[in-house]
């Protein structure tokens, strides 16, 4: 048995409903994630208007035919336990009107929307009773292995290092992205080794992930939301809380083993030798050092796993992330300093979004295709592709705060 497992004891913005050509939901343990599709000449009443200022047609990809649709792809995220808000917003901005519309039973039509992750399952009733939205799932590995594959592949400018204040975008090449190791970080972590376009392995996994930072800061700091804990985080010193290896061995470094003064030797490890309660420590040096430790942690297990098949680049996503550079750094340090160098570490632009983008992907199989065939084009196109705005450089330093579109048009092939 595993020894993990647990004991048993309205916005007043309003997009023209037609407007919508789709929408996919990623409800995990924490946040809620969406991704949908308006059309270009979007109709936004209210503060939100985020017409894009080039014209599409300035995509350049003089090879293809005219896209069949030009618009925007837009990320957001909710709490997950405050899911009534997600769907209210779903409801108040009318996306779900751009799903399938399924008669179910007489004088009532059911519209259908892909979700993935586990809230599909959980709240799947909800969905139907408060909106007749009906959830068509798909596997949550698969969406962030096909969400990763796809922005990878498609958004110029996705991939990047962090390492000592230094961001460093990564060109792909797309017959070159293979194999790699993907880790998400969400609530917990899921290991992925990825060979290809659904060629893939969930190959390990840790519960010390994004759940354990909020909820071990929530308790131990009294902070009241994520982005305080993380505020909190940039302004601490984890000396204050930590054991060095120096408080062990008088100040000095354990140079046999390749140890400096300065290394943590144990996290959180000072407390025991201070008479101090929790309130004479600072909650910005607590949030600092539960960062550093479980950031460190899925560092030096990442790399373990990357070493154990061989992988020598190996992607973060997830939004414990939040392109915090004190993470990045921190995840990246491990997997450079257990690896010898050997091991890349890289970031994604879209880290939270993966399995949103996936399960959004996914509706080519059903919804946009038959939307599009709905909307009288000519010839229905028998596969979708689309090309996301390659001018367009996705915000270079802060974080993605779940508001975020990006141009992209949609090509029948
Ligand atoms: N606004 C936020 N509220 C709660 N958690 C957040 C927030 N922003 C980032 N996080 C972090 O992201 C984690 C969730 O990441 P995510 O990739 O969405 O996973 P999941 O699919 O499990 O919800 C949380 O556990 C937390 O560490
Ligand atoms: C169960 C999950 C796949 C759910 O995904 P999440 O909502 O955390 O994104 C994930 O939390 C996970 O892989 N946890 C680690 C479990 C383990 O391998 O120990």
């Amino acid at each position: 048995m595993d020894p993990r497992r647990a004991e048993t004891g309205k916005n007043s913005d309003q997009i023209q409903s037609g407007h919508v050509y789709h929408l996919a939901l990623d409800i995990g343990g924490s946040l809620a994630k969406l991704v949908y599709f308006t059309k270009n000449d979007e109709h936004i009443v209210g503060s939100e208007k985020k017409k894009s200022p080039m014209k599409a047609s300035g995509i350049s990809n003089s090879s293809r035919n005219s896209p069949v649709l030009n618009g925007r792809l837009n990320f957001k995220k909710f709490e997950t336990s405050k899911i009534n808000d997600c769907l209210e917003f779903i409801n108040s901005m009318k996306l779900h009107l751009g799903g399938c519309q399924q008669p179910e039973s007489p004088g009532s039509q059911t519209i259908t929307i892909k979700a993935t992750g586990g809230g599909a399952y959980k709240y799947a009733d909800l969905f139907k009773e408060k909106f007749r939205i009906s959830l068509d799932k798909e596997d949550e590995m698969d969406c962030l292995v096909a969400g990763a594959n796809f922005l990878l592949e498609t958004i110029h400018q996705e991939a990047f290092t962090y390492m000592g204040n230094q961001k460093q975008f990564v060109w792909i090449d797309k017959n070159d992205l293979y194999p790699y190791l993907l880790v998400n970080i969400g609530s917990g972590v899921g290991m992925i080794k990825v060979e290809g376009d659904g060629k893939f392995e969930r190959v390990s996994g840790t519960s010390i992930g994004g759940g354990t930072f909020w909820g071990l800061g929530k308790l131990l700091t009294k902070c009241k939301s994520f982005d305080e804990l993380l505020d909190l985080s940039y302004r601490g010193n984890n000396r204050a809380v930590d054991m060095l290896v120096g408080d062990i061995y008088g100040g000095m470094d354990y140079s046999k083993i390749g140890l400096s003064s300065t290394t943590i030797a144990s996290s959180f490890g000072r407390a025991i030798s201070e008479n101090k309660e929790r309130d004479d420590y600072k909650p910005e040096d607590i949030a600092r050092s539960l960062l550093r430790m479980i950031s460190n942690n899925i560092g030096q297990i990442s790399y373990l796993t990357a070493l154990r098949f061989g992988l020598k680049r190996i992607f973060f996503g997830g939004f414990f992330i939040r392109r915090h550079p004190f993470t990045m750094d921190t995840l990246s340090v491990a997997v450079n300093f257990w690896s010898k160098g050997e091991a890349k570490a890289m970031f994604l632009q879209h880290e939270g979004f993966l399995g949103a983008v996936g399960a959004f992907m996914s509706s080519d199989k059903h919804g946009l295709k038959e939307l599009l065939a709905n909307q009288k084009v000519e010839r229905p196109p028998s596969k979708l592709s689309f090309s996301l705005d390659q001018t367009q450089v996705p915000q270079q330093d802060g974080e993605l705060n779940g508001d975020e579109s990006i141009e992209c048009s949609v090509y029948g092939a």
